[in-house]
């Protein structure tokens, strides 16, 4: 038996492959108390200005303008109070020369005024209250329109819905709104000798951490999943099993089962479904034998069955098609510059993708390795925020050297790969 030779791809490629034939799904029409997370699927306009009205920005008195010029420290200006008004009530008053009305915070500015005296610059009287000083005309006041006019467009289609949107929604009286559909996502942990957390241990078998683990990633990005039972190393078991979710699901995470091992399955499962493979080997470490194969919109995510392999290859490749598949605009992970706290002597001709805590201090961004980092690695990830990436070469590198790292445990996205 000869082993099948496979081609690995550079990881920014692999990326860009699953990218490009990821589609999004059908938008719909939902309230908006359930769309925080969800991808607008339309602009949003301005039903009105923001400010709707001018209105005091202080607790104070509006005045006119004209009425304080030349004031000082020894020329006080008089004001007879003639209203009192807080926010939601408009004064029913046009002020005369001298008089000025007592106006709180949000408060629509009445008529002949156009300045608002804050309490803390009067003297207050029996009447009303002097000033020292002379205002300018719209000192103090927020202007109709100033923040956005009517017919604005405030939201892009392609925003993710966080709580500035919410706010901006329930600003314009918006109770419902277009969004994308999240797709939905089976996961389904292959092995023989995987075994759940009630069963016994027995010799050979280990407990299935990655499903639980891709459940909790997805749940992470509010995406709702369906695990199925553990599958063993069984070729017809695994069609059965891959076709059935497919059936349901936009997306199918596998895990296990995807390298060239005799009961390694996987590649047998995409034949025999007539998947198109858009890659079966990547230039990276861990994770190289990630296959991503598509089929009829649906995509099937091969993840490698060690843990950090699986954890990588979920935040490089899946991560990304679900955003794309949601239509977000901004779908690549956060890539930033931090600088080494350990040597990697070690040249590697693939990329290595290292979990590592990313700390942000005053004096920049530091990136240490978590611990024991081998692809069959669990407790790793459990230290880390981030993952150092060291390009693929022939030098290693030292303490101190500027490197790039993704940020995993971050909610933030950007419009192009940085990678
Ligand atoms: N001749 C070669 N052998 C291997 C290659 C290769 O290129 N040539 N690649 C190696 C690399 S790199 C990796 S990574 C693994 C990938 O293996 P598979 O994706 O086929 O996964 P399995 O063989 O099913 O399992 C690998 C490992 O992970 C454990 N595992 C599996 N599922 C789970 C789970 N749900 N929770 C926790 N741990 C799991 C499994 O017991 C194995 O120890 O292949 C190398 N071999
Ligand atoms: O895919 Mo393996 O995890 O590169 O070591
Ligand atoms: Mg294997």
């Amino acid at each position: 038996m000869s082993v099948e030779m496979r081609t690995p791809i550079p990881v920014k490629e692999a990326i860009e492959s699953v990218i490009q034939v990821v589609k999004h799904k059908e938008p719909f029409t939902l309230s908006v108390e359930e769309s925080l997370n969800y991808i607008l699927a339309e602009d949003v306009q301005a039903t009105y200005d923001i400010p709707r009205f001018n209105k005091s920005p202080y607790d104070g008195f509006a005045i006119n303008s004209q009425d304080s010029q030349g004031a000082t420290g020894d020329n006080r200006i008089a004001f007879k109070v003639v209203d009192h008004i807080g926010a939601g009530t408009p004064s029913n008053v046009k002020l005369k020369n001298g008089e000025a009305v007592r106006i709180m915070t949000g408060a629509p500015i009445p008529d002949g005024a156009d300045a608002v005296v804050m309490f803390e610059q009067t003297v207050e009287n029996e009447h009303g209250f002097t000033i020292r000083k002379s205002f300018e005309q719209g000192e103090n006041i927020s202007f109709k329109g100033e923040e956005c006019r009517e017919q604005d467009i405030v939201l892009d289609k392609g925003q993710q819905i966080n709580s500035g949107v919410i706010a901006v929604l329930a600003t314009f009286g918006y109770q419902h709104v277009k969004v994308f559909q999240k797709p939905t996502v089976a996961i389904i942990a292959t092995g023989s000798e995987l075994v759940g957390p009630k069963d016994p241990l027995e010799p050979g078998k280990i407990r299935n951490s990655n499903g639980p683990m891709i459940e909790a990633l997805c749940r992470d990005i509010n995406i709702e999943t369906t695990t199925y039972e553990i599958q063993e190393d069984n070729l017809q078991g695994c069609i059965d099993i891959v076709k059935k979710a497919m059936m349901q699901h936009d997306i199918v995470i596998t895990t296990g089962g995807v390298s060239v091992g005799d009961f390694d399955y996987l590649p047998k499962v995409y034949e025999a479904i007539d998947a198109e493979v858009l890659f079966n080997k990547v230039q990276m470490r861990p994770g190289s034998v990630t296959t991503v194969a598509y089929k009829d919109n649906h995509i099937l995510f091969g993840l490698s069955g060690n843990p950090s392999a699986c954890y990588s290859g979920f935040h490089l490749f899946t991560k990304p098609a679900i955003q794309k598949m949601m239509a977000a605009q901004e779908i690549y992970p956060v890539i930033i510059e931090a600088i080494l706290n350990e040597d990697f002597k070690k040249a590697n001709p693939f990329t290595r993708f290292i979990r590592a805590k990313i700390s942000f201090s005053n004096d920049g961004v530091y990136a240490a390795p978590s611990g024991f980092n081998k692809s069959n690695a669990v407790v790793a990830i459990v230290k880390s925020n981030g993952m150092i990436i060291l390009p693929s070469g022939t030098r290693g590198y030292a303490e101190g050297d500027k490197v790039k790292v993704l940020l995993t445990d971050h909610q933030s996205y950007e419009r192009a790969l940085n990678l």
